[in-house]
């Protein structure tokens, strides 16, 4: 099926990405860990990811060894992608501003916990792109959880997390493991902010548990949105989405384009490349109910629905790429030109592939550095500054009839005024 812009805005109205009619259980998982601790972990292990755990924690043995003998080749591709992503936090880190009679004082936070997701694929790059920032902004203690495995964890997402000299790795998921990060266990200690990607129950309980513990943003089932015109090439683009669909049933791909032929032909491309790819039974679950072919009436509209989409990952496959850019104002991440695909975004190029879904990108940014980091701001005035401020100060105090305000600054004045 083809939308035209018209035809999209009214089908996307009702587009709900998450499944509300799930939260009874979330809140479920959410008392009994509360209520059981430890023992709740171990009856989900068992009931959600069918794996019979003895232990939560990962010894640091284990983890280490996973490392040792990680193929060589990929530990040099996880360790330049920490590079990578490492000089990019690095440029982009909140700088503390001079001390003076009004300024912000910036601080790492003490303990984090990263939900790394492990259901329908292992995801040793999330690893990366989330500890890898815990670490330039100098958190003392990163916390991972990912759910466990019939047989065991994947090696690769434990050597990531040797990498990231990561301080704790436990194997619990789902819902069940933000519950255990926000209100502590027997085992796993509680937290002060959750960060990471994750499918509906992690995305429910994050949103449940906001409030006792800080959240990054909602990372739910991955989207793109693909603006292309007749110079697009078309295999490459199909690929593109395809990248995005093999993640989740659920996960959304968009295709934007002004010509109607370039659209049919990208559109005939995806299913063959369809064919070609081992992810197959997800790839054609996303493509059948979450995947949106827009035809629109030229620049103008294209830039319009991207930003009313407000998706994870805007790719710009057109001539004039670059001038996109500044009209994209809800996005998570945009990625520019042919050579910038998503996928070298999600593995090695900095910035972090932890990114708001679902319309969230219109008030919620990408997983960065400056998530980890707290500011508060200090006031420390001289008394010929107090004196210029209080009188205004006074005015209002008295307009709230709060009495004691008013007189806090008053007898500072000196005249009892
Ligand atoms: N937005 C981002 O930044 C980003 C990055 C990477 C991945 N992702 C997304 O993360 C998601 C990962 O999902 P996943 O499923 O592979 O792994 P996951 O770890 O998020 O979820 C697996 C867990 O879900 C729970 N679960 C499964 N079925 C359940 C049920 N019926 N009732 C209660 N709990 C249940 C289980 O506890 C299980 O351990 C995908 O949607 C992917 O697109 C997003
Ligand atoms: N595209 C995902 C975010 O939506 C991130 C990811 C990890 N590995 C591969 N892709
Ligand atoms: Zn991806």
């Amino acid at each position: 099926m083809m939308y035209t812009t018209q035809t999209f805005k009214e089908a996307y109205k009702t587009k709900n990405t998450i499944d509300f009619s799930k939260t009874q259980t979330v809140m479920q998982i959410i008392q009994t860990v509360q209520e059981k601790g430890d023992q709740a972990l171990f009856d989900y292990a068992k009931q959600f990811d069918g794996a019979d755990i003895t232990e939560l924690e990962i010894p640091q043995s284990v983890i280490k060894e996973a490392y040792d003998t990680l193929d060589a080749d990929l530990r040099a591709a996880l360790e330049e992608s920490r590079d990578n992503i490492t000089v990019y936090q690095e440029s982009i880190k909140w700088q503390q501003s001079p001390a003076g009679e009004l300024y912000q004082k910036i601080h790492p936070l003490n303990k984090v916990g990263i939900y790394v997701p492990g259901g329908k694929a292992s995801y040793p790059s999330t690893v990366l792109m989330t500890a890898v920032l815990a670490n330039v902004a100098g958190v003392k203690e990163t916390i991972v959880v990912t759910p466990p495995q019939k047989t065991a964890i994947n090696q690769a997402t434990l050597a990531a997390c040797y990498i990231c000299g990561v301080t704790h790795v436990y194997q619990v998921g789902g819902a069940q493991a933000v519950a255990a990060l926000t209100y502590g266990t027997e085992t796993i200690p509680r937290v002060d902010k959750i960060v990471g990607p994750g499918n509906q129950y992690v995305a429910l309980a994050k949103k449940l548990v906001y409030g006792d513990v800080g959240i990054d943003s909602i990372a739910g089932p991955s989207e793109i949105v693909v603006v292309v015109d007749e110079t697009a090439n078309n295999e490459w683009v199909a690929i593109d989405l395809l990248a995005q669909a093999e993640h989740d049933e659920l996960a959304r791909t968009f295709l934007v384009c002004d010509n109607e032929e370039k659209l049919a032909a990208i559109e005939a491309e995806l299913l063959v490349q369809k064919a070609k790819q081992s992810r197959i039974t997800v790839i054609e679950e996303s493509l059948k109910n979450n995947h949106f072919p827009i035809l629109t009436n030229g620049k103008e509209e294209n830039i319009e629905v991207v930003n009313l989409i407000a998706g994870e990952h805007v790719s710009i496959q057109t001539k004039d790429a670059e001038d996109y850019v500044d009209a994209i104002q809800t996005a998570g991440a945009i990625f520019i030109g042919e050579y910038s695909p998503e996928a070298i975004g999600d593995y090695v190029a900095g910035p972090s592939h932890v990114l708001p879904t679902g319309g969230n990108a219109r008030f919620a940014n990408g997983l960065s550095v400056n998530d980890f980091l707290r500011p508060n701001s200090v006031l420390n005035l001289k008394k010929e500054t107090f004196q210029k401020m209080a009188p205004a100060g006074m005015l209002i105090a008295t307009e709230e009839s709060l009495q004691a305000h008013h007189d806090s600054l008053a007898v500072r004045m000196g005249d009892g005024q």
